[in-house]
């Protein structure tokens, strides 16, 4: 399933916070939203998982405008992993992930036999198979934002979006999650601000730029140290990664791009012993 974005404006109160972007995640691919904060990207992903209504332009699932789905029939299309983590659920982790069969269930059916092993291998796929009897409100940030994916697994859509899914995680679960969004090929709009998880991950990415889509390609064409300089307002090499070949964006971390640059230590005026 491909989403299409197209013209698409977003206002709170009377201001604006994106004007007109257009963009595409193509059936299958990881698609990533960069950009700095307050760039638009979780307001952009809000309007395509129907959480917020845009006030013009539209987003389209295979063609269809969005809007003109039924909730459910929206809901067994895009799940999403929001921003907003809280969800003070008195539940178990096993309740919270089953939540995310609703779209499947009558109001009031039990769980059955694919109910129960969609939700087992879901939490088995986030790793918290061990911890389906304990209380959400009791688990960790990076454990509960698992759990949330998990419960967006269960529901079977063909689009994923995701709001900064690595977030709270550890190295480790970062890179498992990542590795599990590309096994799962399922279209995936997913927001990030790892750049160098987003060049390793991502198929393609859209740059947001104070509520504008400013670039669109694949990462090594996008992310490069220009685009850094006027986006991100920091200053980067990029380079080949290593061990993967991927684009591997080096950030010079003492100086931004336009701000004074702090004196430097390194080997060359450090000398011991003289
Ligand atoms: N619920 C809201 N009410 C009013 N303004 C909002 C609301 N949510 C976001 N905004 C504003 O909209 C703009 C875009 O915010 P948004 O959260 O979409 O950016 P973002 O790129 O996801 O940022 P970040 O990287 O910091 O998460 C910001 O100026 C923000 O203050």
């Amino acid at each position: 399933m491909r989403i299409d974005v197209e013209d698409l404006h977003i206002a709170y109160d009377g201001r604006t916070v994106v004007a007109g972007a257009h963009l595409i995640a193509a059936e299958g691919e990881i698609t990533g939203l960069v950009g700095p904060n307050g760039s638009g990207k979780s307001s952009l992903l809000r309007t395509v998982y129907r959480h917020l209504k845009p006030v013009g332009g539209r987003v389209l699932l295979d063609g269809t405008d969005l809007r003109e789905l039924s909730p459910v029939q929206a809901a067994r299309r895009v799940a999403a992993l929001p921003q907003e983590r809280g969800g003070d659920f008195e539940l178990t982790v096993r309740e919270v992930v089953a939540m995310g069969r609703t779209p499947y269930k009558r109001a009031f059916a039990a769980e059955d036999a694919t109910d129960r092993d969609v939700v087992s291998k879901a939490l088995a796929d986030v790793g918290m198979a061990d911890h389906t009897g304990r209380r959400f409100t009791e688990l960790s940030g990076g454990e509960r934002q698992r759990v949330l994916l998990a419960r967006a697994f269960a529901q079977q859509t063909d689009v994923l979006v995701l709001d900064e899914p690595t977030n709270h995680l550890d190295i480790r679960h970062q890179v498992e999650l990542l590795a599990l969004l590309r096994a799962q090929r399922r279209t995936t709009l997913v927001s990030l601000h790892d750049l160098n998880a987003a060049a390793s991950v991502c198929d393609r990415l859209h740059v947001l730029h104070e509520g504008n889509v400013v670039a669109s390609g694949p990462p090594r064409e996008v992310l490069i140290p220009a685009l850094l300089a006027e986006v991100f307002g920091v200053h980067a090499a990029v380079v080949e990664h290593p061990l993967t070949g991927d684009p591997l964006i080096a950030f010079d971390h003492r100086a931004p791009a336009d701000g004074p640059v702090l004196p430097r230590s390194g080997p060359t005026t450090a000398r011991v012993g003289s």
